[in-house]
């Protein structure tokens, strides 16, 4: 009898946990068969593996229409290929459609759920949220301008006098931005800057584990409560929390200790330590939060100024001596531009929004969102629970909205044209999960361009022969965020009297920087 009974409880045993293990995916099944002749056109077999999806991704909506299915391993998968779309869901139906997918191994295993960039829509989505608006909204991030500024003129002085290195110096113009804004201490040089480095360190952590496919608790999350001892993947994710967790808190300890020797100037930790009691945050919610702008704020800046640079190499004959006669006419050749000169620059500001339509940075449109119930649009049944992305790369190549996508042509941006929202491109992101450092961003990408457009003659290099070096519009980086592959270009003072101007204004932010700089020697 024993026997027997020992084989059947093992038998039974494996039903269950297959039952436990399957039953999510197959009650979804069933109700996405269930709605079969609903669903939105896709193709019938998928492509996996590739290094840039959202190629496969203009593919697809140039084949099915705006709102394309694709069936990602359990997951319904939705494609937007049209601002229009995206604006209609993501924004007009922004209550079902701001949660986001599971991440198990970087949002919840990684990060314990405390990054909130990751968050479903949640009560600590919100507060997070609320946090990262009061930081970053229009009239705070006002505040931010001289850091922009000041940083903004070393970055000028960098292109003087080391203009081959200018990815690098965009790079450190971005991270002492993001870095000082948020921690009050600036970045002099990216290579070997302690938070840099510790930061790049985490982003590392983050993107290694968010692979798809690349663990099966993704597919099977009911394993994500197996104890570490059995589950090596989850000891070692869970080891890499700690150091997380460890970085994190440093660096808002370093925090704590300057506001309490009076010497930690305005900015966003100094702001969550102020309000922490109000807020009802522990320390290590308030440690996240404040990581949380160098992850979103870096690359995204930086990247869009290399594409900006590699824009005018490739088409600057048709834009830049309008821009330059605008600067020359606004501005005059004795100063730099000032965010006060941006409002009367309308050349430059279509210059500003063509190099964030034109290659947005975050092709798949940042992270994907998810929906949190069923929905029907244009009579196609979008099931709760599916994953939502609104490609950029698609969007803003749509020729619909953008005829000749690929030009770099700031003209769009002067003409009427019908365009969901008010930017006149997407680059930003929809609704309640839009970009909250959009007017950060968008500052930094403005200001840096007025600049260079003023003081630089930005045009192709040349080869030994005195040949002009083309360069690929189409070589851009894999992954999360696509920039530039590296490139050559010349970028030269307009005149000695606008390089003597760069001088001069770069000796008077050297020594405004200086409360900045002696911070970053704490850590
Ligand atoms: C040119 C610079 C930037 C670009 C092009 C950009 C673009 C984007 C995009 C497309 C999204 C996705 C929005 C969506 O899901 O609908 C996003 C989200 C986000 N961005 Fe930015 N961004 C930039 C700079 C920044 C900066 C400086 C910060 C720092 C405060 C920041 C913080 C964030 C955060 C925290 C999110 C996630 C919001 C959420 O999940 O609720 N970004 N960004």
């Amino acid at each position: 009898m024993l026997s027997l009974i020992i084989p059947l409880t093992l038998g039974l045993a494996v039903i269950i946990s297959y039952l436990v293990l399957e039953y999510p995916r197959l009650r979804q099944t069933y109700r996405l068969w269930s709605h079969r002749s609903q669903l939105p056109p896709g193709p019938p077999t998928l492509k996996t593996g590739l290094r840039k999806p959202w190629l496969w991704f203009l593919e697809l909506t140039q084949q099915y229409g705006d709102v394309v299915y694709l069936q990602m391993g359990p997951t319904p998968t939705i494609i937007l290929g049209s601002a229009q779309a995206a604006w209609d869901l993501l924004e007009k139906r922004g209550a079902i459609y701001s949660s986001r997918p599971r991440f198990i191994m970087g949002g919840e295993l990684l990060s314990n759920n405390l990054r909130g960039l990751m968050a479903p829509y949640s009560a600590f989505w919100r507060r997070w949220r609320k946090l990262l608006h009061s930081g970053f909204m229009q009239r705070q991030s006002e505040g931010y301008r001289p850091v922009q500024s000041l940083e903004s003129k070393v970055l000028m002085h960098e292109l003087l006098v080391e203009p081959e290195g200018y990815r690098r110096h965009l790079e450190r113009y971005a991270a002492s931005v993001v870095v000082t804004v948020t921690y009050g201490r600036r970045v002099e040089d990216v290579r070997s800057d302690v938070v840099v480095k510790m930061n790049a360190e985490a982003m590392g952590r983050l993107t290694s584990v968010n692979i798809p496919g690349k663990y099966a608790v993704e597919r099977y999350p009911a394993l994500k409560y197996v104890p570490a001892v059995f589950a090596p993947w989850k000891a070692e994710v869970l080891e890499q929390r700690k150091k997380d967790i460890q970085m994190y808190t440093g660096l808002m300890d370093d925090a704590r200790k300057r506001r309490a020797a009076g010497t930690l100037p305005d900015c966003f930790a100094k702001y969550l330590l102020n309000e922490q009691s109000s807020l009802g945050m522990t320390d290590l919610e308030l440690a996240y939060a404040a990581g949380t702008p160098f992850g979103a704020g870096v690359e995204t800046s930086a990247g869009s100024l290399a594409s900006f640079i590699l824009a005018c190499v490739k088409f600057g004959d048709t834009f830049i001596p309008q821009a330059q006669a605008e600067l020359d006419r606004v501005v005059g050749p004795d100063r730099l531009p000032t965010f006060d000169d941006l409002p009367s620059l309308e050349y430059v500001q279509a210059v500003v929004s063509e190099t964030l339509r034109w290659r947005p940075v975050a092709v798949l449109g940042g992270t994907p969102h998810a929906t949190t119930a069923d929905d029907v649009y244009k009579g196609m049944f979008i099931p709760k629970g599916s994953t939502i992305i609104a490609p950029l790369w698609s969007i803003h190549l749509n020729e619909a909205d953008f005829p000749d996508p690929h030009k770099f042509d700031p003209e769009r941006f002067l003409k009427d044209r019908e365009y969901p929202g008010t930017l006149g491109h997407s680059a930003f992101g929809w609704g309640r999960r839009i970009c909250p450092g959009l007017h950060l961003g968008s500052a930094s990408v403005a200001i840096n361009i007025a600049r260079i457009l003023w003081a630089f003659n930005v045009t192709p290099a040349r080869d030994e022969k005195g040949q002009e070096i083309d360069v690929d519009i189409f070589a851009y980086s894999d992954g999360f965020n696509s920039s530039p592959l590296p490139f050559r270009c010349s970028i030269t003072p307009r005149s000695s009297k606008h390089a003597k101007v760069v001088v001069k204004e770069f000796a008077g932010a050297c020594e405004e920087l200086q409360r900045y700089t002696a911070a970053a020697g704490s850590l």
